[in-house]
């Protein structure tokens, strides 16, 4: 996402300096830039409404209902202020995902995701990384459709992030079952700690962390 604001928010958290008050308003600040770009090539369902009942006159509005925010617990809590200020009436839906870096997958601790046809999903996670969580995340919707004798279309998944790591991003787009699926992040880094390979490098630390006051 090519955008001046955003980059230089970013350019911001990656200071390690930075308090969580500063990292989560920051945060905020980037979700509103990433919720404009991640919603302008949604198909929402539009209709008309009529704001001046003496003339008849009518404007589109967008059926907000039809938006389902998903953020991924705990970072992706992050981004979600944002978005839903700017659609207040938007349906939430939570995952809770920790990744197990010994045994290389993440552990599933909750979910609740509203199901319908027509629903536009917008995953929120500040950092993908492996991929594995937003991997997780889209099998989750999935399993969700299928148990109510659905089929989901991965176009209706939207990713929001800060920052991704390129090879990880890359690795997912090979990925024939996520076809469809679209990731929008303001950054990409392509190196990881030395030190911790679990951390992006320069990346933006450790978002949940951070956003929540443990770091
Ligand atoms: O692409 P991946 O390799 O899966 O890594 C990205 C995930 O890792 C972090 O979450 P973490 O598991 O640390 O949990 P947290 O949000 O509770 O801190 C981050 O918030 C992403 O959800
Ligand atoms: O918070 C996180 C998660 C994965 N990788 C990072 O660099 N930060």
């Amino acid at each position: 996402m090519d955008h001046i604001l955003a980059q230089h928010k970013l350019t911001l958290l990656r200071d390690q300096r930075l308090s969580s008050a500063v990292y989560r308003q920051l945060m905020t600040e980037i979700g509103y830039i990433l919720c404009n770009y991640v919603t302008s090539d949604i198909e929402l369902i539009k209709g008309e409404y009529e704001f001046d009942a003496a003339s008849g006159l009518k404007g589109p509005y967008v059926d907000q209902k039809s938006i389902v925010i998903v953020p991924i617990l705990r970072a992706g809590l992050g981004l979600a202020n944002a978005f839903q200020s700017l659609i207040p009436n938007c349906m939430s839906g939570h995952i809770g995902l920790v990744r197990d870096h010994e045994k290389n997958r993440v552990n599933i601790y909750m979910h609740s995701i509203p199901v319908g046809e027509n629903l536009h999903y917008i995953i929120l996670d500040p950092v993908v990384h492996s991929t594995q969580s937003i991997q997780a995340a889209c099998r989750i919707i999935e399993e969700r459709f299928l148990h109510e004798g659905m089929r989901l279309s991965f176009e209706k998944i939207r990713v929001a992030s800060v920052i991704c790591h390129e090879q990880g991003v890359a690795n997912f787009f090979k990925m024939d079952h996520f076809k469809g699926v679209k990731i929008f992040t303001v950054g990409a880094d392509t190196e990881e700690d030395k030190e911790n390979p679990n951390f992006l490098y320069p990346g933006i630390g450790d978002a949940g962390d951070r956003i929540f006051g443990l770091s």
